[in-house]
């Protein structure tokens, strides 16, 4: 098969190599002249995925018209906030488009919507899960799913999975990108954590907490199965976004504990960290629709408010005492 791949960051360049070891060929749009010549040149892209030898047959253009025209597969590996502006530059509609992007937008989007709102009968399919870039492309073992139209969704299982990539198929869109959007909010919650010390008890609850406010939220805006939340997508991701050292949101998170100001932490990252955009869009939501999302307004907070990581934690800890799972919380569909 062929792709395109938008977006030549660590994960866009880390599933290029995956797509070229599993024998498909691919072009990967690179924002930047300079970085596409240095893909094409020395087979390398030190800065989003230092020390990963390329494949030589992977070709890196910063030329978004000849990136579409390569390939009716379009894979989606931009943040969030590019996600629309990207789209807007292409001047025909790809047959599918695979996103791997995890945000919600602006406009209170999840990236289908995006998508959709641009091309409404476009197959979309979404990837997500546990999938740090860079223990891809040192081909560690990683499990992911992929949602998407049923008459397609498994040949993509079988194009992007190997003996290191298993990929398996779930049939909730919405779930998995609530899920990937979601998470990266509650990984910030987790650095917090980490920054201010030893919390390990805190930090149980915070992840498992933190699961249903996901599902919660999920669930209430249409996503299929509370089962989804359970799985690669909800609970894989969210242990190893709030667990991992590579994690950029987790990272965010632990500088704030340790007393830095945003601005001061994002001017001095290279990479994304999707949950400070997504943060505020995904309030606006819960908001409008009355849902409860206590770990992710004391996050906003802290970020965007100045309030003192500690407030925070006792005023999640001093909230009403409730029962532990509240069906009426998620909607009289759900079964969780
Ligand atoms: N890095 C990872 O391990 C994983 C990342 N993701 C998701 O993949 C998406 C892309 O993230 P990364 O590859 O990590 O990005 P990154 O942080 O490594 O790189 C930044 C990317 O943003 C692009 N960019 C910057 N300004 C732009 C603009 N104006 N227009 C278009 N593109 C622009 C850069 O070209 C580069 O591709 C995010 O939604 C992220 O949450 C999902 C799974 C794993
Ligand atoms: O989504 C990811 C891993 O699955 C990457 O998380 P970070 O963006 O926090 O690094």
């Amino acid at each position: 098969m062929k792709f395109s791949i938008l977006g030549a960051g660590s994960w866009g360049t880390a599933f290029a190599k995956l797509l070229v070891e599993n024998g498909h060929e691919v072009l990967i749009w690179a924002r930047r002249e300079e970085l596409a010549d240095k893909i094409n040149k020395y087979h390398a892209n030190d800065d989003y995925l230092p020390n990963v030898r390329l494949p030589e047959t992977l070709i890196a253009s910063s030329d978004i018209s000849s990136a579409v025209h390569f390939s009716d597969n379009l894979v989606i590996a931009v943040p969030t906030k590019y996600v629309d502006e990207t789209m807007a530059k292409i001047e025909r509609k790809p047959a599918v488009i695979v996103n791997l992007s995890k945000g919600i937008d602006e406009k209170l989007r999840t990236i289908s919507s995006i998508v959709k709102s641009r091309w409404r009968d476009a197959d979309y399919l979404v990837l997500s899960g546990p999938c740090h870039a860079v223990e891809v492309a040192k081909r560690l073992p990683t499990s992911v799913v992929i949602a998407g139209p049923n008459s397609i969704t498994e040949a993509f299982q079988q194009a992007f999975s190997n003996d290191y990539f298993r990929v398996y198929v779930n049939d909730d869109v919405l779930g998995v990108e609530i899920s990937g959007a979601v998470k990266n909010v509650i990984a910030i919650a987790a650095g917090i954590l980490d920054g201010l010390g030893q919390w390990h008890n805190a930090k149980a609850a915070l992840i498992t907490r933190g699961l249903q406010e996901i599902a919660r939220f999920g669930l209430s805006l249409g996503a299929r199965s509370p089962l989804t939340f359970m799985g690669l997508a909800g609970m894989g991701d969210l242990i190893v976004t709030c667990t991992s050292p590579y994690s950029r949101n987790r990272y965010v998170g632990e500088m704030i504990g340790k007393g830095m100001a945003l601005k001061d932490i994002l001017s001095q990252m290279k990479m994304v960290a999707e949950g400070v955009y997504t943060v505020g869009p995904l309030l606006r939501m819960a908001d409008s629709l009355h849902i409860d999302m206590p770990i992710c307004r004391q996050v906003y907070d802290v970020l965007f408010r100045k309030k003192d990581p500690y407030q925070a934690i006792s005023e999640l800890m001093s909230r009403p005492l409730k029962m532990e799972i509240d069906l009426t919380q998620i909607g009289p569909e759900s079964d969780l």
